[in-house]
């Protein structure tokens, strides 16, 4: 259950006086999610949803809130923040940094279909599309310098054939960046669970919090890593393809990102493995991390070379 913070009607109460959704009714527990505090908020106006941030500070809400509504905004199915009246996108609950946003309808998968992945594939792409009009950037706390330093960290809990891997797939694509292609603010994370669908229909993509200045063919690649990857750490090359035609139906790539593709998706790899292995051999003390399995990421990584 990740509810970890203990909101009380009063203090919600309060809270909603500085927002224009009507009064206080009810606050639900939201079961799922790792991180954060989730909860539906009921008013007499609807049902919206309440995060409180376990992680995050307050000064670095701004850039992903207004990144959301700028999304929201244009065309990009994702939770909409509500401003305060005074016009603020966050808060505070319970002394700590809060927002309110839009409630999405859906549920995540666990086992997309064609149809699903095609969607993702496609509001990907608008996402990518309304990003190049959002005038702010972050950058990507976790690519080369990051997987870098952290190889050092890891080297000596490594197996050999591990370690030799993980520093020849690090200089491989230091040797191969992909900083000339086309880039603006990225996902991410677009693993399976963090998109909601209504059917066939992608409902909203949620949690933007690794969103960050990036090659839009890096998303693609991170996110078909998980939407078509089997139990046994392989691609299904038909969920792959719908997912491709489904981006391509909004934003074709380029012959170069094209040529890119399956250097990204090694780099993808790269990415999730080393969090994995820092989550497994590194757990942070009081930390709530749920540790998913490294070689996973390992795996897959070896049927792209
Ligand atoms: N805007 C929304 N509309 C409807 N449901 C939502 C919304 N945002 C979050 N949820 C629900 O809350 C759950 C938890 O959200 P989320 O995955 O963002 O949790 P988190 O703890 O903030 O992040 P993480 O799990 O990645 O650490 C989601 O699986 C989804 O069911
Ligand atoms: N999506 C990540 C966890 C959150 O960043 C993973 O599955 O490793």
């Amino acid at each position: 259950m990740s509810v970890y913070t203990k909101v009380s009607d009063d203090e919600m109460r309060d809270l909603l006086t500085h927002y224009a959704i009507g009064e206080f009714q009810s606050l639900q527990g939201i079961a799922q999610g790792i991180t954060n505090s989730n909860f539906f908020l009921h008013t007499s106006t609807g049902t919206y949803v309440l995060t409180v941030f376990e992680a995050l500070h307050e000064h670095e809400l701004p850039f992903y809130l207004q990144l959301k509504q700028h999304l929201s905004e244009n065309g990009v199915a994702c939770p909409a923040p509500i401003a305060q009246k005074s016009g603020k996108l966050h808060t505070q609950v319970a002394g700590k940094p809060a927002c309110i946003v839009s409630k999405l309808t859906g549920r995540d998968t666990a086992f997309p279909t064609e149809q699903q992945c095609f969607a993702v594939g496609e509001m990907l792409a608008k996402m990518h599309l309304a990003s190049l009009s959002f005038a702010q950037t972050m950058p990507n706390p976790r690519h080369t310098e990051w997987w870098t330093q952290s190889c050092l960290k890891l080297l000596p809990h490594l197996a050999d054939d591990d370690a030799q891997l993980l520093q020849n797939e690090i200089a491989f694509l230091a040797q191969n960046p992909d900083d000339t292609l086309p880039s603006g603010i990225i996902h991410a994370d677009l693993f399976k669970d963090n998109v909601l669908l209504d059917g066939e229909k992608v409902a909203g993509f949620i949690d933007f919090y690794y969103a960050c200045q990036g090659s839009f063919v890096y998303d693609i690649a991170i996110a078909v890593n998980d939407w078509a990857r089997h139990a046994n750490h392989t691609l299904d090359g038909n969920l792959q393809a719908a997912f491709m035609r489904g981006y391509q139906s909004v934003r074709p790539l380029t012959v170069a990102e094209r040529d890119y593709l399956p250097i990204a998706h090694r780099a993808g790899c790269v990415r999730f493995w080393v969090s994995r292995l820092l989550d497994y051999h590194f757990p942070a003390e009081g930390e709530l991390t749920f540790i998913k399995d490294p070689n996973a990421f390992r795996d897959l990584l070896l049927t792209f070379r």
